[in-house]
C-alpha cells in the first residue's frame, strides 16, 4: 500500500521550551510497522528528550519541512507564526477556558483554516481525560518533596529527577537508602496520586489507614492516602457523594486539619477549584502544633488547595519556604518557622523520555484509530476548531475566537 497518511511531530517552540514528544522513536517504528499506510516525519529539535539521531537510527525521517503532512502533533501551544495553514493539529492549546495568552493563536488557527484538536478534551465515555501527564508529575513530586525533606532535616540526601535518564535509572538511586521516620500524607486518587503512590512503594514505605496515622508515631516512615471521600463532607448532612462533589463542591467542608498535626510532609495531588475548600488556612499554619515542615503541592494552584503556594517553583530552584507568620518567602528554605514549598509546575518535565512514552502509549491505545476513522465522537468533541470555523460545543468562545 502506498503511504496516504503523512504525520509530522513538531518541534517544541514554546519559552520556556518543552522537552517532550507524542511519539517517541521506538513508538513511530511501531506505528510505521502497523500502518504502513502512514509515514511519520520528525522536525528536528535540539531540546526534545529524545535526539534527532534517535529517531534516524530507527529509519524515521527527520526532516524541518512538514509541509506534506496531513496532522501535526505536538505538545504544547505552537507559537501564531509558526503554525502551517490548512493543517490538522494536536496539542494542548489551553483556550477552552478563553486563556488571555492564547487568544491571538486561536484567532489565527482561524485564519488559516486549521484543524484544532485539544488532548486536554479528549474524553473517555464515562467524561474521564484520556491524556495527561499526572504520573510522572506524580512520581517527580513525591520524590522532590522526600528530597526537600531530606536538605531540610539533614537526615538523607536524593539526587535530582533531572540528572537521572529515565525511570529505570532514579529508581537504581533508590537502593540502599534509608529514610527516617517521617509521616506522608498523600491527597487526592487520580494520576498524580498514581505516581506517588509508586515512590513510595519504591522506597518501601508503610502504607497505615488514616485513622491509625493520626493516632500513631512509628519508628520507620509511613503514608497514608485521603481520597475526596474522606477530605470532603457535606456539610448538611456529613456524607459524600461523588456527583454531588463534583456538580456542588461549595456544599462540602474539607476534613484535612487533623493532619496538619500528625504528618511531616503534605503530597498534594487533589483536584481543585476555586469553590472546593482549601486543605488548611494561614490560620491553621500559625498554630503552635501545625506540624508539616514539607508540602510538595503537586496539584499546584497559586493560593488554591494550599493557602502558602505563593506561587510556581521551577525545575532549577524547585522550592522555597513560606514564613508560617509573616506569610512571606523566606530567604532560608528551611527557615525553621516556615514550610517548604515544591510548587514546580512542570513536573512531568523532568522525567520526559518516560513520560513521553506513556503520553504515546495513551495516544496510540485509545485515539489514533479514531483520529483516522473518517468520523468519530470522540474526536468530533475534542475538535474546538474545524478547518477554521470554530465547532459548535466551542461555540461560547466566538467573542474570544474573534468572531463577534
Ligand atoms: N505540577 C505539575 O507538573 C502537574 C502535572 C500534572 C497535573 N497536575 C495537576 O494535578 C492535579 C491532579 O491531576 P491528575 O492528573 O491526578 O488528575 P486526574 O484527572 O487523573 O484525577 C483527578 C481526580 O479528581 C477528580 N475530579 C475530576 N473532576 C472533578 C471535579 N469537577 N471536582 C472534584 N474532583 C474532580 C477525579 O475523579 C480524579 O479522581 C490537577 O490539578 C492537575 O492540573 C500538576
Amino acid at each position: 500500500m502506498s503511504t496516504s497518511i503523512n504525520i509530522g511531530l513538531i518541534r517544541e517552540e514554546k519559552v520556556p521550551g518543552d522537552n517532550r514528544v507524542a511519539f517517541t522513536p521506538q513508538q513511530c517504528l511501531w506505528i510505521s510497522t502497523h500502518y504502513p499506510h502512514i509515514a511519520v516525519t520528525v522536525q528536528p529539535s535540539p531540546r526534545r528528550c529524545f535526539s534527532d539521531d534517535e529517531y534516524r537510527a530507527l529509519g524515521i525521517t527527520v526532516a524541518e519541512d512538514l509541509s506534506h503532512c496531513d496532522i501535526l502533533l505536538g505538545i504544547k501551544e505552537v507559537p501564531k507564526e509558526k503554525l502551517l495553514a490548512g493543517k490538522t493539529y494536536l496539542f494542548f492549546s489551553h483556550t477552552k477556558k478563553q486563556q488571555p495568552q492564547n487568544q491571538l493563536m486561536l484567532q489565527e488557527i482561524i485564519k488559516k483554516n486549521i484543524t484544532l484538536i485539544d488532548y486536554e478534551c479528549l474524553v473517555h465515555n464515562d467524561g474521564q481525560r484520556i491524556l495527561g501527564f499526572g504520573f510522572f508529575a506524580g512520581v517527580v513530586g513525591a520524590h522532590n518533596g522526600l528530597l526537600a525533606y531530606g536538605d531540610r532535616t539533614k537526615t538523607f540526601s536524593f539526587k535530582r529527577v533531572h540528572e537521572c535518564k529515565d525511570f529505570q535509572a532514579l529508581i537504581t538511586t533508590y537502593f540502599g537508602v534509608k529514610l527516617p521516620p517521617v509521616k506522608i500524607v498523600i491527597t487526592g486518587s487520580g494520576r498524580v496520586a498514581a505516581g506517588s503512590l509508586e515512590v513510595m512503594g519504591l522506597l518501601g514505605i508503610k502504607y497505615v489507614t488514616p485513622d491509625e496515622f493520626l493516632i500513631n508515631n512509628y519508628s520507620y516512615p509511613v503514608y497514608t492516602q485521603l481520597k475526596a471521600g474522606e477530605l470532603y463532607l457535606r456539610k448538611s448532612d456529613k456524607t459524600y457523594s461523588r456527583e454531588d462533589f463534583h456538580n456542588n463542591p461549595g456544599a462540602y467542608e474539607c476534613k484535612f486539619l487533623p493532619f496538619v498535626t500528625a504528618a511531616d510532609v503534605l503530597m498534594n495531588g487533589i483536584y481543585w477549584d476555586k469553590n472546593i475548600e482549601p486543605l488548611f488556612t494561614w490560620a491553621d499554619l500559625q498554630k503552635e502544633n501545625f506540624r508539616i515542615q514539607v508540602i510538595a503541592d503537586i496539584t499546584d494552584d497559586q493560593n488554591g488547595s494550599i493557602p502558602c503556594n505563593l506561587g510556581d517553583t521551577t525545575i532549577e530552584e524547585p522550592v522555597y519556604g513560606v514564613h508560617r507568620f509573616n506569610q512571606q518567602k523566606t530567604a532560608d528554605h528551611f527557615d525553621p518557622e516556615s514550610v517548604t514549598m515544591m510548587c514546580v509546575g512542570n513536573l512531568p518535565n523532568e522525567l520526559p523520555r518516560d513520560a513521553s512514552q506513556y503520553f504515546g502509549d495513551q495516544l496510540m491505545k485509545y485515539v489514533f484509530d479514531e483520529l483516522l476513522a473518517p468520523q468519530s465522537d470522540m474526536v468530533h468533541k475534542a475538535t474546538i476548531v474545524d478547518k477554521g470555523e470554530l465547532t459548535e460545543r466551542y461555540h461560547y468562545m466566538a467573542e474570544y475566537a474573534g468572531l463577534k
